[in-house]
């Protein structure tokens, strides 16, 4: 997406008005009506069922398919521009028929009943995707293994995991544990930067693989119990850490193409299927040799670390070593492009409004521990840019939805991102405006006056991000060692993001580090 592109959907709020089916006002009082049933399938009243929802034909056997063709009416749009082009031809509830073995879709942009979806969940939601990382804990891996890790498991299992980490995980006292070690990995990653610039002040070729080299060091501190090296430019050419690395790059480029484009590995095992299974294996197998230094580690340091000072893979392996090993590959995957593009995007709207990247410079060398325009920066860019545009829930039971009947085991798309740039929901959605987070109630731009429900960088409920307080504080930490040492500009047009699983900040990077 590019941001002339973000400008034009936050001129959306019009849009419903030109519904060719349901103009605004009609839609509006098709919601009031029936987001009071929400409770139970018993309460459903006379509802149309769900192939009456609006969207593109169908054919038999190949569904929907000529209109994600080129030059269909769709063509190969995806993230934001798939919602934007769906909202504005069928309006805020939208259905996909399912195609070539991805089952339907329901799309919602509308905030009330993405609540109505997420308030009604059970204790089990259930979030589907990365299937290829789901056929391989559970299918290829031999044993069969009862945990596979909380992106895979549902159900029961999944809960039980879950409880146990959300403990370690979600506890600020123990993330805190890392403030000092993840300083350390951005203070390294500045010295690298500068190490990197050029005499333009820029810092050439694919600094999103940097980025990610500082995002994998950073969550690795806390899945592996020590640092791996990623930053080190001596690192041998055969050490795990370089393996790690490229290992991790090459399942993210690989899972893109398995689980979020058509492809026939459900049916029988292709070139890059074989590798993906391959890669998956080697991953286990390098974490597993970190786990085991740091459980050696953990040995010798044992009677001198209080139970306040434990880490959270100390933590998880008292638990159990298996859940440790497991947590810690999830933690690898889920970790290092969330973070890394969250922070490309970030550098970005404050290199182009440079008042308020000179308002937070301002809070972090003032050494406010509160940090509260950092926090607000951070927030402001995971609405405008956030990494994952939407989220994604299997229903586990019915829900009568803006008049529709939304049977058991339907797949809904929550479209937060394009919510957030929604004119009603944050006025002038396409302007950087980080006190918008920091104002009172009175204030037109108070960000209270947005449902909760459309801007979910973390997704909701008893299933959101477990890793959100290590990512914050890894982004946190980073932008403020940034800001404190470089006057961050831009010298190219609109940042280029592109879509795939999740929004991808890619080339050219026109940034510029000038020290300060
Ligand atoms: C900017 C950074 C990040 C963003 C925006 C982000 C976003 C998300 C979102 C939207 C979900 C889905 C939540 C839901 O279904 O309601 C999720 C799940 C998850 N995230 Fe993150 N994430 C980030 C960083 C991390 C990090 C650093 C870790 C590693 C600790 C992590 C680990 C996970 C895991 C394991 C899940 C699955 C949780 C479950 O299903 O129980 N994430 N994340």
């Amino acid at each position: 997406m590019q941001m002339s592109r973000l400008r034009a959907c936050a001129g959306l709020s019009t849009i419903n008005a030109v519904f060719k089916h349901e103009p605004r006002a009609a839609m509006k009082l098709i919601t009031a009506n029936f987001h009071q049933d929400t409770t139970t399938a018993d309460n459903v009243v006379a509802t149309r069922p769900l192939e009456e929802i609006p969207g593109p034909s169908s054919l038999p056997l190949i569904g929907p398919l000529l209109h994600f063709l080129p030059g269909g009416s769709i063509g190969t749009r995806v993230g934001i521009e798939l919602s934007e082009v769906l909202y504005k031809t069928y309006g805020p509830i939208v259905r996909i028929d399912g195609m070539l073995g991805k089952p339907t879709f329901i799309f919602l942009y509308d905030a009330d009943a993405c609540a109505q979806v997420l308030r009604g969940e059970s204790t089990y939601p259930v979030r589907p995707g990365f299937q290829s990382l789901e056929y391989y804990r559970k299918e290829y891996v031999k044993p069969k293994q009862e945990l596979t890790g909380l992106i895979t498991d549902h159900g029961e299992p999944w809960k039980a995991m879950r409880s146990a980490v959300n403990p370690v995980m979600l506890k600020p006292k123990t993330v805190q544990l890392y403030a000092h070690v993840l300083d350390e990995v951005a203070q390294d990653m500045i010295a690298r930067m500068k190490s990197l610039r050029d005499e333009n002040n820029k810092i050439p070729g694919d600094f999103d693989v940097e980025l990610n080299k500082w995002a994998l060091e950073s969550i690795g501190t806390v899945a592996l119990g020590g640092r791996i090296g990623c930053l080190d430019p001596n690192l041998p050419a055969d050490s795990p850490a370089r393996e790690l690395i490229q290992n991790i790059h090459e399942i993210f480029q690989l899972v893109q193409d398995l689980d979020f484009k058509p492809s026939l590995w459900r049916y029988y095992s292709t070139k890059n299927f074989k590798k993906a299974m391959y890669l998956f294996d080697r991953q286990m197998e390098l974490s597993k040799i970190y786990i085991k230094r740091a459980v050696k580690d953990i040995e010798k340091a044992k009677g001198t670390v209080s139970a306040n000072e434990k880490g959270i893979l100390e933590k998880l392996l008292e638990v159990d070593e298996n859940m440790a090993v497991i947590m810690a590959s999830d933690m690898l995957f889920a970790g290092v492009d969330t973070a890394a593009n969250t922070v490309l995007a970030t550098m970005y709207l404050l290199a182009v409004n440079p008042d308020k990247q000179q308002k937070l410079r301002e809070e972090v060398l003032q050494q406010d521990d509160k940090q509260r325009y950092l926090k607000a920066c951070i927030k402001e860019s995971m609405r405008m840019l956030p990494v994952v545009s939407g989220n994604l829930r299997r229903t586990t039971r019915e829900y009568n939805l803006m008049g529709y009947h939304i049977p058991n085991n339907t797949n809904i798309i929550f479209n937060h991102q394009y919510l957030s740039l929604m004119e009603d929901q944050f006025p002038r959605p396409a302007e950087f405006i980080p006190e918008r987070w920091l104002t009172t109630a009175d204030d037109p731009l108070h960000h209270g006056r947005a449902s909760p429900f459309a801007n979910m960088p973390f997704g909701f409920g008893a299933r959101q991000c477990i890793g959100k307080r290590i990512a914050a504080l890894e982004m946190e930490t980073f932008v403020s060692r940034l800001v404190e040492n470089f006057e961050i500009g831009w010298e190219g047009g609109d940042l280029n993001v592109v879509s795939n699983s999740l929004n991808y900040v890619k080339g050219p990077f026109d940034y510029t580090f000038k020290d300060i």
